[in-house]
């Protein structure tokens, strides 16, 4: 298949930077200064219906997306916005394989490696499907053989212990999903995943592995990244010191696009899992990329995920606007960062095994819609990506919480939770979960200061000590939050919210009119650093950057010591 192909003869909506002057904008405007006076606590008083009228169900999963500032009038003009920039014409655009990255002139189906309806899509007149397919055969057959002890190392023992070296998008969503669905994990195989190229990462990981036991995958999409083989060649090392160079094909295996890289590296491509330059790193783990996780739960499970993506994609691609999951959350999204000054958006998922939920969707989304020019190269006119963070229910209330509450920032808030725990453990899961209830709860409604006051004067307090707190004991509320709730993290549930969360990136790239799908902004500094590495050789001071970077490298040579 080509590597680079022609953008589209016209592109599929308009791609102006003129956003803030569409009517829809200016209309939003003047709606959210009209609708200053209403917090949302008033607005489910005066409507019991308002959880029914704004929340939808898919299957399992639940979203309620009452707890926003929101009325019918906002969510009309909300999805004028989203007529007026052309996101259906825009998504279409992407199922139909058109070439929507146009600095990177390529297509964007992430959606075909989980296509389960098997519907063609075609690329150039070809159908991507054939190629998607036979790879899934070989992960399953590669899944089979490891799993049930045929596929063995040099020394004829089975694997134990699965090392996934990658970075960025060969890594996030892999631990990610494996971390989610470590319920399900095979009793023999554990995971690793080395990422950093800190050697502390790699030396950490290896400590206590049995190289006789241990297989390396080599997750990298260019075969390119200076982290992913630095670890892999140390990798390598530490292999064919115990067992000798000739064990490397029982030991490595690859997930790449990159065949030429990987033979020269040393791997066999018989052992190379491809994957193509129309699946963008961070949306790669339906792909090879997804081997770790398909080893570590199995072949099957592993199409379990898929299939609640694809799902997810039937959803988004055919459902009216109004009442599509992912348009509703991208532009909730719009309406605060946009309209509201909310520069952040939480992520915080209410499971445990779900820590590292907000890792990916950071980069799924900082480094998807991080952009400051629209697709024509025109600047923004408006801010786009909002910051995301996050940490699992309940460590992030005993933390960060604080200025959610009642900081001066406006933070907008997705809890995520499962009905069924997979360790109920007692009491655990009702205290975990009336922690998310009540978040939620009062993240709307506040406290208003007769409720404070009323408060201190039940315990006692005298007038004076009463007037003191009072101002720090008023929660503004009227904070949004977006409630998902799914039946049990599963593989099938899990894949829909992952593909739900890609969806709104897009969504919200599409209102801006960026491209969601390059990411130069990770080149200056790998650039950066390659013409300093050799300058790190050697005590010989340097003065070819600015006096920061000098002296900084200056100060290094001397302390490390020679
Ligand atoms: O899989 P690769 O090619 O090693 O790239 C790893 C990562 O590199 C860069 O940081 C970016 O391009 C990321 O999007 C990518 O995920």
């Amino acid at each position: 298949m080509p590597r680079a192909r022609k953008p589209a003869a016209s592109p599929p909506a308009s791609t102006s930077n003129a956003l803030t002057g569409t009517p829809a904008w200016s209309t939003l405007a003047a709606h959210r200064d009209a609708l200053a006076g209403t917090p949302m606590r008033e607005m489910f008083a005066a409507d019991p219906d308002r959880f029914a009228r704004y929340s939808l169900r898919l299957g399992d999963l639940l979203l309620d997306y009452s707890k926003n500032r929101i009325t019918d009038e906002t969510m009309r003009l909300l999805l004028d916005l989203a007529a007026q920039t052309g996101v259906e014409a825009k998504r279409d655009a992407m199922f139909a394989g058109e070439v929507i990255n146009t600095t990177e002139g390529r297509a964007v189906l992430h959606v075909a490696l989980r296509n389960r309806a098997n519907r063609p899509i075609l690329l150039d007149g070809q159908d991507v499907m054939p190629e998607v397919n036979r790879v899934l055969a070989q992960m399953r057959d590669f899944c089979a053989a490891v799993r049930d002890g045929a596929w063995t190392g040099a020394t004829g023992k089975p694997v134990t212990d699965v090392v996934n070296i990658g970075i960025g998008g060969s890594d996030l969503g892999p631990v990610m999903v494996a971390e989610a669905l470590k319920p399900y994990w095979h009793a023999r195989i554990r995971p690793h995943f080395v990422s950093n190229v800190d050697g502390t990462h790699i030396a950490e990981t290896l400590h206590g592995l049995n190289p006789e036991t241990t297989l390396f995958l080599v997750a990298s999409k260019t075969f390119t990244t200076q982290e992913t083989l630095t670890n892999a060649h140390t990798a390598r090392r530490w292999l064919t010191t115990a067992l000798g160079e000739g064990a490397v094909p029982k030991h490595f295996a690859a997930l790449s696009t990159n065949a030429e890289a990987v033979s020269a590296f040393g791997i066999d491509t018989a052992n190379m899992f491809a994957f193509w330059d129309w699946v963008g790193g961070r949306y790669s783990l339906w792909s090879a990329i997804g081997l770790p996780v398909a080893l570590a739960i199995g072949f099957d499970r592993f199409t379990d995920l898929l299939d609640g993506a694809h799902a997810m994609d039937e959803h988004f691609r055919t459902a009216p606007l109004a009442e599509n999951m992912p348009a509703i959350l991208g532009l909730l999204g719009v309406w605060y960062l946009n309209f509201h000054g909310a520069s952040a958006q939480a992520l915080l998922p209410y499971d445990q095994y779900m820590h590292r939920f907000a890792a990916h969707f950071q980069q799924v989304d900082m480094e998807s819609n991080g952009k400051r020019v629209t697709l024509d190269g025109a600047p923004v006119d408006t801010d786009t990506g909002p910051v995301i963070f996050g940490e699992p229910g309940t460590n992030g209330q005993h933390s960060f919480y604080q200025l959610i509450h009642q900081g001066t920032r406006l933070i907008p808030c997705d809890f995520i939770a499962p009905a069924i725990s997979h360790n109920p453990m007692g009491e655990h899961h009702p205290i975990l979960l009336s922690n998310f209830f009540a978040q939620t709860e009062a993240l709307m409604k506040g406290k208003t200061a007769d409720e404070a006051r009323a408060e201190l004067e039940a315990s006692g307090m005298g007038a004076d000590q009463i007037a003191a707190l009072l101002p720090h004991k008023v929660f503004p509320g009227d904070r949004p939050t977006n409630s998902l709730l799914v039946r049990r993290i599963d593989p099938y549930t899990l894949g829909q919210l992952v593909a739900l969360y890609e969806h709104k990136v897009f969504v919200q790239g599409a209102v801006w009119g960026v491209n969601s799908f390059d990411q130069w902004g990770v080149e200056l500094g790998k650039q950066l650093a390659k013409a300093i590495l050799p300058e790190l050789k050697g005590d010989a001071p340097v003065s070819s950057h600015d006096a920061s970077t000098n002296g900084l490298i200056n100060a290094w040579k001397e302390m490390r010591g020679s």
